[in-house]
Formats: C-alpha cells, sequence, structure tokens
C-alpha cells in the first residue's frame, strides 16, 4: 500500500466538533436546528444510514424528529408525511431517505419538499441554484468529497476529475459542484454509455467511482499518485461492502478515500452543515 488515505472518519469528526460550536452560538440566539428524516420502508442499509444521522444531530446538538411508513406506504401517504414535515416548525430542515420503494415516483416527493427546508440539496430548486451559481444547500455526498478533499490538501483547481456514474446523489450533481468558480475542476463524466472507460480514468488526476459495479477501477486504469474516492456499494454474500475500487488501486494511486472510512462519513457530516448553514440563513 502505498496510497495516502483520504480519512472521511477523521474529518468528519473535525466537522462536527466546529459544527457544535456552531449550534450552541444558534441556541443562545434562541434558534434549535432539527433535522427531520422520512424512511419508508424496511431496507436495513437504509435505516442503518437515517439511524446514523440521527446519532449525528445528537452529538452536535441539532434535534431530531424521525418519521418512518412501511414498504407499502402509498404516493399519497408519503406527501401526506412530506407536508406535515413542511408545516412542522421544529423541523428546519430534513430528508427524505432514497431509495423510496419501488412504484413511487420519487421526484414528486423531492417537489413537494418545501425547499427552504431541503437538507439534502436535491430538491429541483436547490440543484438549480447550483447551475445558476446562487448560495442554498449543496448535495451532501458531492460536497463531503470536495471537504475531504480540501482538507487533506488536495489540489482540486485545474485538476481533471473523472466522475464514473449519473445517479441523482452522487454522478449527476457532482460535476456541478466541482465545475463552479470556487473549485474550478474539469469534469468527464463517465457512465454506463461510455465506450472506452480505461481511456478516461488514465488521465485522471481525481476520480470519484459511484457506479455501483464491485472493483470496476482497476491498477492499470489509475495514473499512478492520483487520488481516488470509492463511493460505490455492493456487497458480498454475508453482507460486507465491495466497493467499486479494485484493492490494487492502492499501490498506484497517490490518494484513496476508504470504503467504508472514506465518503460516507463526510456525506453525513455535510448533512448536518446544510442544517446549520439554512438554521443560520433564517436567524439572519
Ligand atoms: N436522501 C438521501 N438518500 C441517500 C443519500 C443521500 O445523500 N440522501 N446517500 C446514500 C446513503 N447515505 C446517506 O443517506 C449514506 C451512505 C453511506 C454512509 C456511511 O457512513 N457509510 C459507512 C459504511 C456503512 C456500512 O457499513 O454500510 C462508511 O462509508 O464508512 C452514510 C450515509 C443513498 N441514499
Amino acid at each position: 500500500m502505498t496510497a495516502q488515505i483520504l480519512d472521511g472518519k477523521a474529518t468528519a469528526a473535525a466537522i462536527k466538533s466546529e459544527l457544535a460550536t456552531r449550534v450552541a452560538a444558534l441556541k443562545a440566539k434562541g434558534v434549535q436546528p432539527g433535522l427531520g428524516t422520512l424512511l419508508v420502508g424496511d431496507d436495513p442499509g437504509s435505516r442503518w444510514y437515517v439511524n446514523g444521522k440521527h446519532r449525528d444531530c445528537a452529538q452536535v446538538g441539532i434535534a431530531s424528529i424521525q418519521r418512518e411508513l412501511p414498504e407499502t406506504a402509498t404516493q399519497e401517504e408519503i406527501e401526506a408525511v412530506v407536508r406535515e414535515l413542511n408545516e412542522d416548525p421544529a423541523c428546519t430542515g430534513y430528508i427524505v431517505q432514497l431509495p423510496l420503494p419501488k412504484g413511487i415516483d420519487a421526484n414528486r416527493v423531492l417537489e413537494l419538499m418545501d425547499p427552504a427546508k431541503d437538507a439534502d440539496g436535491l430538491h429541483p430548486m436547490s440543484l438549480g441554484r447550483l447551475v445558476l451559481g446562487i448560495e442554498g444547500p449543496l448535495p451532501c455526498t458531492p460536497y463531503g468529497i470536495v471537504q475531504l478533499l480540501r482538507r487533506h490538501e488536495v489540489e482540486i483547481k485545474g485538476a481533471h476529475v473523472v466522475v464514473v456514474g449519473r445517479g441523482i446523489t452522487i454522478g449527476r450533481p457532482m460535476p456541478l459542484v466541482l465545475t463552479r468558480k470556487s473549485e474550478n475542476a474539469t469534469v468527464t463524466q463517465c457512465h454506463t454509455g461510455t465506450r472506452d472507460l480505461s481511456s478516461h480514468l488514465k488521465q485522471a488526476d481525481i476520480i470519484v467511482a459511484a457506479a455501483g459495479v464491485p472493483h470496476i477501477i482497476k491498477p492499470e486504469d489509475v495514473k499512478p499518485g492520483a487520488a481516488v474516492l470509492d463511493v460505490g456499494v455492493s456487497r458480498d454474500e454475508a453482507g460486507k461492502i465491495v466497493g467499486d475500487v479494485h484493492p490494487g488501486v492502492a499501490e498506484v494511486a497517490g490518494w484513496v478515500a476508504p470504503n467504508p472510512g472514506g465518503v460516507g462519513p463526510m456525506t453525513r457530516a455535510q448533512l448536518l452543515v446544510n442544517v446549520v448553514e439554512a438554521a443560520e440563513r433564517a436567524a439572519g
């Protein structure tokens, strides 16, 4: 192993400690930030993520509002809870845990959220703001990745970043974040329609692997010294995470974000940042 570690656990812990101070300052002004979550169904992974989000809230002093519906919930039942969270004054920001069960129109649910309470940065209004360069909540995993790189002093400005995947939470918004003036990266987005993935990867200074295909990033495709962030989550028969990045990549890359322990904790930390920033904006 030659690569240095992009340590998401330690970086997220540092961010949470900074946030605890900001939450204390808000409380001193009489403002109590509260994160709401809506979990639909029984997926153990989603439940683990949601529980983790509430554990994080408790650590930094953010209040928790937990809403759950069964796997069989209808579109109307889900939308009714979204309307309740929109109206609940204790809930200053919230998320709908994705994915939603089959047959549910997730876009309709996201559109119904009050954009002022969008803690995930995934509301169409928030994504539109990102495109237009207007301040607002940023999608948690993409901005968590930017913070992870910055805090390890990996140069983003001018870097050629290859993003593999185009899902709603990571792949689609990642280039929007990286090509802002403040990041100034050059981005190539690869996906299932890409003809020669290997040729693109070989040119990357930074690779963000969010395809959900085990070990799709192989050592021979990585430029020596590149930073490689593994965001893919597949599971083996024992339920253990298998990432998108082959373990041999650590012999070639300059930096690797392990999986687990890399981008995941940063996703959770960025969610708290969004909740605190929204409360700070509301408090003027
Ligand atoms: N509404 C949203 N839904 C989903 C998002 C999101 O940002 N908003 N992202 C993912 C899941 N996710 C957060 O919700 C998430 C994924 C991973 C982690 C994490 O800390 N992972 C650990 C490993 C956990 C394990 O062993 O399974 C790690 O990487 O160290 C946190 C949050 C999809 N849905």
